[in-house]
């Protein structure tokens, strides 16, 4: 394959043209922001005329969209943040849309106003603008000059500037993360190269066990709250997931709705692409912060080794310069303890027991989660996502074939979209997997296309394993998994 082609197909795992990016639930983030302090004392200096009103009680701050020829924060934030305090009422508004936005974007025109109610507290905001002209070489020029006038009673002052403002810009922060698209990252030897992320994966349509399910969200809303836990302990602020299981059972879809749930970029490395130390390196570098790394199929992800490749001795130096999936993850730890910023760091494999045990040992990745065929739990989820149904007549019919019979959450999937009408489509999937049970009793026999002593170990359950708690149970779960995994779907 050349490495468009090799490109196009990374791309297809993330991307779909059926759905945009369902807006996916938020975070909550209660992130303390350290910088805030500083960048609010040099906000004060630069950005803020605070003026005392001759006539009442109230304070008036003028925040500018720049000062000298700076752009001021504040004054972005404070755009983006009221925004959401937008009511209906207003008559007149502004409604725009850029490329990078993901929706129209509504605010203030000229001259309107709101009031804002933040800890009690009236908070009158007004955006004002006014045409400059000044007299140059090039003859004369005019441009628009905006702030924004807030009024507040005087005796808020301090709260104002230590409270309200540091809230404000905390919060548009938030909300650039929500509008942003997020991108798919996708490297050709040391280059990252980025398109727009379109996969509808959310966590609440991604079939898959309920507890799982539960863990897997509780354990990444944990994680982006840990800053400080993590530069306590002195590690990296960072999460190692293992996803596993047989083909077509979710591990691409939980990794876009993972990042649809952070809202954080893939980068979806290939290490087929990478011909050594100096472009790994360089491609981690080039990582943004609040981003995913992805290594897919790691078990055939060509080994590492022996691909130093930097100085033209291969021969003589291979073998004191290996790289192995555990020296790169090392290599991560290393490079990503000192950028402070949260990353996430995914592997999928196919076949768990075929990777190094070095990679599986505790504390390696902190959770080695297992896609399974479709179980009951997951079919409620596929047939509410497609025929918006919570419950139907066939579903204990189906409930009985499923644990029977492996199919996939793809292959379940393909047969529900194949009809409309749920009656059609649920009587379709019992006949498919009737078909799958009578081929599943001859290859057992010895009949099948796969006879091959297949070991034919249930791989049905999804399940967890933290790799920090349960050192013992990850070895176990290593040598449960079937050796080799049938029904490839695609
Ligand atoms: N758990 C699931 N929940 C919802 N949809 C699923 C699930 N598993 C599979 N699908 C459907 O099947 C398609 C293929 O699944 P996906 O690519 O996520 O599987 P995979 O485990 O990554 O497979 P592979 O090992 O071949 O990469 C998805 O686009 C989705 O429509
Ligand atoms: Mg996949």
């Amino acid at each position: 394959m050349d490495s468009h082609s090799q490109t196009m197909e990374s791309a297809k795992k993330y991307l779909t043209t059926a759905a945009s990016v369902a807006a996916s639930a938020m975070l909550a983030r209660t992130v303390v922001n350290e910088f805030l302090p500083n960048e609010f004392r040099t906000l004060l200096s630069s950005g803020l005329d605070i003026l005392f009103s001759r006539f009442s009680n109230d304070n008036v701050i003028i925040i500018r969209q720049t000062e000298g020829l700076v752009s001021n924060e504040l004054y972005d934030a404070a755009g983006t943040y009221l925004r959401t305090k937008i009511s209906p009422t207003l008559k007149r508004l502004r409604a725009s849309k850029s490329e990078e936005n993901n929706n129209i974007i509504i605010s203030l025109d000229d001259g309107e106003g709101l009031t804002d109610v933040f800890e009690g507290v009236e908070y009158k905001w007004q955006l004002i603008t006014q045409q400059e002209t000044s007299n140059s070489r090039f003859g004369e020029t005019s441009v628009d000059v905006r702030w924004y006038e807030l009024n507040f009673h005087n005796k808020y002052k301090d709260m104002t500037l230590n409270t309200y403002f540091p809230h404000i810009l905390e919060r548009a922060k938030e909300i650039k993360a929500v509008d942003r698209r997020l991108k798919l990252h996708m490297n050709q030897y040391d280059n990252w190269s980025e398109i727009d992320l379109h996969h509808p994966a959310t966590m609440d349509t991604l079939a898959m066990e309920a507890q799982l399910k539960k863990t897997i969200v509780e354990d990444l809303a944990r994680f982006v709250k840990r800053k400080e836990y993590y530069k306590r302990i002195g590690k990296a602020w960072k999460r190692g997931y293992l996803l596993f299981g047989p083909p077509g059972t979710g591990k691409s879809s939980l990794i876009a709705a993972i990042a649809n749930y952070l809202r954080f970029d893939i980068y979806d490395l290939d290490l087929k692409e990478v011909s050594g130390n100096s472009d790994l390196k360089r491609l981690l570098i080039g990582m943004s912060n609040k981003s995913m790394l992805v290594i897919e199929d790691i078990d055939c992800s060509v080994d590492l080794r022996n691909r130093d490749g930097e100085e033209g001795e291969k021969e003589t130096k291979s073998h004191d310069s290996d790289v192995t999936l555990s020296g790169l993850l090392n290599f991560i730890d290393g490079l990503w303890s000192t950028s402070g910023e949260e990353r996430i760091i995914v592997l999928t494999t196919n076949y768990k027991d075929r990777l190094d045990p070095a990679l599986l040992r505790p504390g390696r990745m902190d959770m080695h989660i297992h896609m399974g065929y479709c179980g009951p739990d997951s079919f409620r989820v596929l047939a509410s996502n497609y025929h918006a149904i919570d419950e139907h007549p066939l579903f204990e019919e189906i409930d009985g074939l499923l644990k029977e019979v492996e199919a996939t959450p793809a292959e379940v999937a393909e047969e529900l979209m194949k009809s409309d009408d749920a009656d059609i489509a649920l009587g379709g999937l019992i006949l498919f997997l009737q078909n799958k049970r009578k081929g599943e009793g001859q290859e057992e026999k010895g009949i099948g296309a796969d006879s091959s002593g297949v070991n034919k170990q249930t791989d049905r359950n999804n399940g967890v394993i933290d790799g920090e708690k349960k050192p013992v149970e990850a070895e176990d779960q290593a040598s449960a998994i079937p050796t080799t995994l049938v029904s490839q779907t695609t």
